[in-house]
């Protein structure tokens, strides 16, 4: 099969010495939407330079359409990179700043003048195409930013934190409008953020990045229901992790640790010796399910936000654990502080993983 990018091993030390990237290693296809999230300094940003040229890597290749593209100039590279800053030429009007990367391609007047009207048209900026860029609204300069980017038709189109400089409103409104652009034009996107809800709202996969190295690669559902290391289970969502001791193999494809809790069941591999249950799998009251994990504990706090109700249990140990719950349900009304709970947890929602 034939990748529009794909990453073999990739790799940056820069001449400090310090590692940013290791052995990254990844396959995307035409049209996707996959977004690089983690904590800052992670190497996020060095992977996209890294596949922009803007940055020599200095292991493993990087590929575009199955092309070997490791070494190749940035402006040769079928590639658009949007930034931060969105890196606007602030005393050029809005169509000079959108016609400049065809200008560095040397483009013939009229050819050039139908491209930038199309997407000035677009991305509705026509009515200010002879605006300069420093007079214009954050949400329009991140337009133009976009425009820019896509006006040279690229493969691939990098994006690093294109919204953080956006306030909340404005940022939730050019999420929608940016998902459905993909949609429409069948770029393939690679998105940098640390912000986990546009990384798991966006993008078809996250690569979730700590301290250079990929923790996982998977859609946004699957890093919420089965994280596969303790890192994105701490960092996506809201976890229980329990530590134990690995146990024996059950049927149905479940494993099972022994904890300070008691035997518990879940899906995993064997030798897996945690269990990672997410907030919103725990029931207050248990239902008898077969296999169901049985935890004794009190009302420690209670809070009901919209739907949602966030309730603190305190187990017999002292441990605080997170519960999420509908705020509507009969539990989560009558329950208060101090009163004697049962969580259960169907063995099904939990994973098992090695620390
Ligand atoms: N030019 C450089 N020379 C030396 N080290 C660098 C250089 N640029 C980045 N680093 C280091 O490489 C690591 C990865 O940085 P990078 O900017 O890729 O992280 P990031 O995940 O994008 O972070 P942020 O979200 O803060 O932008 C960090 O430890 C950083 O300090």
């Amino acid at each position: 099969m034939l990748y529009d990018l794909e990453l073999q091993s990739v790799g940056k030390t820069y001449p400090d010495g310090t590692v940013a990237v290791s052995d990254f290693d990844l396959k995307v296809e035409k049209g996707e939407f996959v977004a690089f999230l983690g904590p800052s300094g992670c190497g996020k940003s060095t992977t996209l330079r890294m596949i922009a040229g803007f940055e020599e890597i200095t292991n493993g290749e990087i590929l575009i359409m199955g092309k070997n593209i490791s070494h190749t100039p940035p402006e040769r590279r079928p590639t658009s990179m949007i930034f931060q800053n969105y890196a606007l030429f602030p005393h050029m009007t809005v169509r000079q700043n959108i016609a400049f990367g065809l200008d560095v391609k040397k483009m013939e007047t009229a050819e050039k003048k139908r491209k930038v009207d199309r997407i000035l048209d677009m991305f509705d900026l026509t009515e200010f195409a002879d605006r300069t860029a420093d007079r214009l609204s954050g949400g329009q300069r991140q337009r133009i930013a976009l425009a820019r980017g896509l006006v040279v038709e690229p493969e691939i189109l990098l994006l690093d934190e294109p919204l953080g400089a956006l306030d909340a409103n404005l940022r939730r409104i050019i999420q929608n409008e940016l998902k459905l652009l993909q949609r429409d034009l069948g770029i393939t996107f690679v998105f940098v953020t640390h912000a986990q809800s546009e990384a798991l709202g966006l993008s078809d996969r996250v690569v979730v990045m700590s301290n250079g190295v990929v923790e996982q690669i998977s859609a946004p559902k699957e890093l919420y229901t089965r994280p596969a290391t303790p890192f994105v289970a701490e960092f996506i969502g809201s976890n229980t992790i329990i530590e134990g001791k690995s146990g024996k193999m059950l049927d149905g494809g479940l494993q099972q640790i022994e904890t300070p809790y008691g035997p518990m069941a879940g899906v995993g591999t064997a030798g897996a010796d945690m269990a990672v249950i997410p907030a919103e799998s725990f029931r207050i009251g248990l239902r008898e399910t077969p296999g169901e994990i049985a935890l004794e504990g009190t009302v420690a706090s209670k809070k009901l936000v919209g739907s949602i109700g966030y309730i603190r249990v305190k187990l017999s140990d002292g441990r605080e654990i997170d519960v999420e719950t509908h705020a509507g349900s009969p539990e989560a009304q009558s329950l208060s502080a101090g009163a004697s709970v049962t969580l259960g947890v169907d063995p099904s929602s939990v994973t098992l993983i090695h620390h």
